[in-house]
């Protein structure tokens, strides 16, 4: 199996290559060359199997022999380990059609840690195997960061920059970033928005000899073993609902577009994936896109679901590329279009083909607080502010021929106390791991929205072995 880039131009890699190397040498993110397809009969067969044993059949063909089976199981197996509900990712169902599935039983309370706590053990291994050291550099708009941290803190081959936009992430969000204080992890709080850390980050990336000196590469979702590593669930949310013999459609909060890419990838591996709704907040760049086509940049504005403050998507640059036929150029040039006028609009043919799958819907602030006080009322579920628009924008969107559809409740409620205590008078408990973060000492940097600044701080912390 190999990787090559939206872009077109760099070199193809496999897995352990595109693994390290995060962002394509283009500019580009990376994907498998052709998708891996099961059978009816290979995903039947999926059904009842642990959560465990599903995550191994689907990334096997991704890695390709990379790693040996047996190893692989292990790195499987030792990655939910840590998981406080038995059932890994349980899935509810809330009414006749629509099911959730629980993404925050991981250690940071987030769906990131499905990916991540994978991603830290890879990364160690593949590290390990060639002897030697990288440096990461991550942004988060509030739940990646985190995650990342608690993956990949007190590894020796590993030393951790996170970026967070200063003041835009909950406290708690904050708190377990800055409250780890390993040797290998540094925090930095930026004056700017979540898109100008992920810039800053790309910029990195695209600078051939800071990207060398320091043995750069990626957490968040532009490295492809993270989007990798979420298709599972949705695998398994399929099976469990009679996938391969009843469609199944996917409501996705979506900031990244890295989520909602997985259950995309999940459908062109042969999972009978028939509608995907992608919901926003009032950031709703990605929202009008599906409404119209047309993809323009507004300035980010904060909101009660911190973790899709986001204008600028990494992983739809994975879906235009299928949208634009796997034409590297053409993908570059709607981007830089994108980044150049803060515009892009898709062909009309284009647009009509991916609403054939794509919905989408937004909530602003007012109606995320109503909707979690009427769930709360209706079901006794107690949302988070990015789980509760998954389940408004799957109530308002389901289609008719649509069977089933699973909202991912993306994050534990206990991450955003003061807008769920707000919506339902309730302040939910952070689990008993948690219990005294607010007592822990907080340690982070605040930095001006300045590259090279950020630059030099990488440079100067540089381990030569
Ligand atoms: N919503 C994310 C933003 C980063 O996304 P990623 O999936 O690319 O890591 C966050 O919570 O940090």
């Amino acid at each position: 199996m190999k990787y090559i880039s939206t872009r077109g131009q760099a070199d193809a890699l496999n897995f352990d290559e595109a693994l390290l190397a995060g962002l394509a040498r283009d500019g580009g993110l990376y994907l498998p060359e052709k998708w891996p397809e099961f059978s009816a009969e290979e995903i039947r067969d999926m059904a009842g199997k642990p959560y465990t044993e599903i995550v191994f059949r689907v990334v096997k063909p991704f890695i390709d022999g990379v790693i040996p089976d047996k190893d692989l199981k292990e790195i499987i197996e030792d990655s939910y380990a840590g998981f406080r509900h038995t059932a890994i990712a349980p899935l509810k169902q809330i009414n006749g059609r629509i099911w959730v599935m629980e993404l925050f039983h991981g250690p940071t309370l987030a769906f990131k840690d499905f990916a991540l706590q994978m991603l830290g053990r890879l990364f160690d291994y593949i590290l390990k195997k060639r002897g030697e050291r990288i440096t990461i550099v991550g942004a988060t708009s509030g739940d990646t960061g985190s995650a990342a941290i608690e993956a990949c803190r007190d590894r020796d081959q590993i030393d951790i920059y996170i970026l967070h936009p200063h003041g835009r992430v909950s406290e708690v969000q904050r708190r377990q970033m800055t409250t780890v204080t390993s040797h290998n992890v540094t925090n930095i709080a930026l004056e700017g928005t979540f898109d100008d850390c992920q810039d800053h980050v790309k910029a990195m990336f695209n600078d051939q000899n800071f990207r060398d000196t320091v043995n750069l590469s990626a957490v968040n979702s532009i490295n492809w073993a993270r989007i990798m590593s979420q298709i599972a669930y949705y695998f398994a949310a399929g099976v469990a609902l009679g996938a391969p013999d009843r469609p199944i459609g996917f409501s996705v909060p979506t900031g990244n577009f890295g989520n909602v890419f997985a259950a995309y990838a999940a459908g062109r591996m042969g999972l009978p994936v028939s509608q995907l709704v992608v919901g926003s907040n009032r950031n709703d760049i990605l929202t009008r896109f599906f409404e119209t086509g047309s993809m323009t940049m507004n300035p980010v504005e904060p909101s009660l679901s911190p973790s899709m403050d986001i204008q600028v998507s990494s992983n739809f640059e994975r879906l235009l590329f299928d949208l634009l036929d796997r034409d590297g150029s053409a993908v570059e040039a709607a981007l830089n279009a994108f980044r150049e006028g803060g515009n892009f609009d898709l062909e009309p043919e284009r647009h009509q083909r991916v609403l054939r799958l794509f919905d989408a819907y937004r909530l602003d602030d007012e109606q995320t607080l109503s909707m979690i006080s009427d769930y709360y009322v209706k079901t006794g579920e107690l949302f988070d502010p990015h789980s509760v628009i998954a389940v408004a924008a799957a109530e308002a969107k389901i289609r008719d021929d649509v069977p089933a559809m699973v909202c991912m409740a993306t994050a534990h409620p206990a991450k955003f106390p003061d807008a769920v205590c707000k919506a339902s008078g309730v302040t939910p408990e952070l689990p008993e791991h948690m219990a005294d973060l607010f007592d822990r000492e907080e340690k982070y940097t605040v930095m001006d929205n300045d590259l090279t600044k950020l630059k030099d701080l990488v440079l100067s912390r540089r381990r030569n072995s």
